[in-house]
């Protein structure tokens, strides 16, 4: 009997303790799952992230906080930074299996690209918001800020921005703003405009040229004007797209003996006293926003500038005497220039044109000592057909460049060269696209702050290939085909989900709609 005891004790023991083992592995589950809250309208809560839990830290050698680089942790809790410890190895009063060490990577704020068509409704064969926003989560992209064209219908009202945010309900794997559309319509009738505004757009853009979408005309500057008077109660911007079509005498000379292979073919048809004209009748406009001014509150935001000679000038003079003027540029100014275009590749062509390489300079100079406000994408893909790569035609392709996945090698792997620093790189991508936009809670690992981090490694190197994933809908129209880049991204977390890990996203789509009120 004895012996028998014996015999079946260490048994019994061993049965007890796996019973107690994966008890307290369920109420340790359940303990976390009961932490899990995560945005309204979100009932895919476990699939939201790649991790099982919602408070952890990241810890890391090199972790970019406002006031630099620090060595330590960034404690998460419910999607939100609740704090950040100086000291690697130091967590507080962690458990192991909750801290997530990323040794010598780089832990930054994710990235906030204000300027992206998504072209959801209506174009989604072009890009949509499935695609674009899993190629910006697995650029470290945490936050996107939607065109009002080249979906269709153009969100131009309260009416088609509810069509835009019924169409990104559950797609959207990125957080997403959207601006609306200043056009003929609504700048002559503030009733449709106040009714955009009310809706939640964080501002309203404008062309200055044709846009390329029939349901989006241009507005000259007396709609701007108009514009503006209802923006001002708001504090809202408007972003321009500043070029004038000027019918010039060079440009009709041009015009019988032209090969529309060659970039230089386009490039010419596009100058810069196009984007000269318009900035010049803009800051004849924003004079009057400065403080005391008839448009006090209003602000006119630049999109996409590529002309840095003149342009720039008008522009560091109206912010000189105190205009409320911005301005942006992108990334493939900064990267390219018009002597390296190949004849025949159309997927440089946008407008306005990627200059020569001295303007580039220049421009680069204007980033580097602040001129520039902050950087974009403008990513505007299409469907290959519309880009004519088989042809070439730089004239009837369609403009827009596709990179957004790639924002932040692109601008990485030019910019160290030119001297850009990391912490100058994030406010241009971060806190400063964050402040223009409204978005007070994002742009920077601090307390309070959401918890939307790109975990990325400046210095490891790749190609963007065949073999690589790109989330884009058509990577082959994307610009960064073929080149090779620095800074590889390899987590990124949107209020504290972990959205993207090592080339893999999580399952559901939590992102949500950003609405200023
Ligand atoms: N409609 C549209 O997206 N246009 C954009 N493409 C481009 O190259 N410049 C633009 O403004
Ligand atoms: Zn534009
Ligand atoms: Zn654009």
């Amino acid at each position: 009997m004895d012996n028998f005891v014996w015999r079946v004790l260490p048994l019994f023991a061993l049965l007890v303790a796996f019973v107690t083992f994966f008890y307290l592995q369920d109420s340790y589950k359940a303990q976390f799952s009961s932490l899990i809250k995560l945005p309204v309208d979100n009932d895919n809560d476990n699939e939201c992230s790649l991790l099982p839990f919602r408070h952890y830290w990241i810890s890391s050698k090199r972790i970019l906080t406002p006031q630099g680089f620090i060595s330590g942790s960034v404690e998460i809790n419910e999607g939100k930074i609740v704090a950040v410890v100086e000291g690697y190895g130091k967590q507080g009063n962690s458990r192991q299996d909750e801290v997530i060490d990323y040794g010598e990577a780089v832990v930054m704020p994710g990235l906030i690209d204000v300027h992206v068509h998504l072209d959801e409704p209506g174009r989604t064969e072009w890009e949509g918001f499935v695609t674009g926003t899993r190629a910006a989560a697995a650029g470290g992209v945490t936050t996107v800020v939607d065109m009002p064209l080249n979906n269709h219908p153009t969100t131009v009202s309260k009416e088609t921005l509810e069509l835009k945010l019924e169409a990104a309900n559950k797609k959207l794997h990125v957080d997403a703003g959207f601006w609306g559309g200043l056009v003929p319509e609504n700048a002559l009738n503030t009733s449709i405009l106040d009714g955009l505004l009310s809706a939640g757009v964080l501002g309203v853009k404008s062309f200055m040229c044709p846009s390329g979408i029939n349901d989006f005309p241009m507005t000259t500057i007396d709609h701007i004007k108009e514009g503006l008077t209802v923006l001002a109660k708001y504090k809202r911007p408007l972003i321009v797209h500043a070029e004038i079509q000027l019918d010039s005498e060079s440009h009709s000379e041009l015009k019988d003996n032209r090969d529309p292979r060659v970039y230089l073919t386009y490039l010419n048809t596009r100058p810069p006293s196009w984007e000269q004209a318009a900035i010049k009748e803009l800051v004849g406009v924003t004079k009057d926003t400065i403080v005391g001014g008839p448009l006090e509150g209003a602000h006119v935001h630049i999109v996409h500038l590529s002309d840095s000679s003149l342009s720039l000038d008008m522009i560091k003079e109206a912010k000189r005497r105190g205009d409320s003027i911005s301005v942006e540029t992108c990334s493939h100014y900064l990267a390219f220039s018009s002597e390296e275009i190949p004849d025949g590749d159309t997927r440089f062509k946008c407008s306005p044109p990627i200059r020569d390489a001295h303007n580039r300079e220049k421009l680069r100079e204007a980033v580097l000592e602040g001129h520039i406000d902050f950087l974009t994408s403008d990513h505007s893909p299409t469907v290959p057909e519309l880009k004519l790569l088989e042809e070439g035609d730089f004239l009837r392709a369609w403009g827009g460049i596709s990179g957004l996945q790639f924002d932040l090698p692109v601008t990485w792997s030019y910019g160290k060269k030119y001297g850009l620093t990391l912490e100058q790189l994030s406010l241009l991508w971060s806190k400063k696209p964050a402040a223009f936009a409204g978005i007070e809670s994002k742009g920077a690992i601090a307390v309070g702050y959401h918890a939307d981090i790109v975990v990325w490694q400046p210095e490891v190197e790749f190609e963007v290939n065949e073999n690589y994933p790109v989330f884009l809908k058509h990577p082959s129209l994307s610009a960064y085909m073929g080149t090779r880049l620095s800074g590889k991204v390899l987590d990124t977390f949107v209020r504290g989900n972990l959205v993207f890990k090592e080339g893999k996203h999580a399952s559901a789509a939590c992102g949500v709609p950003i609405l200023a009120k």
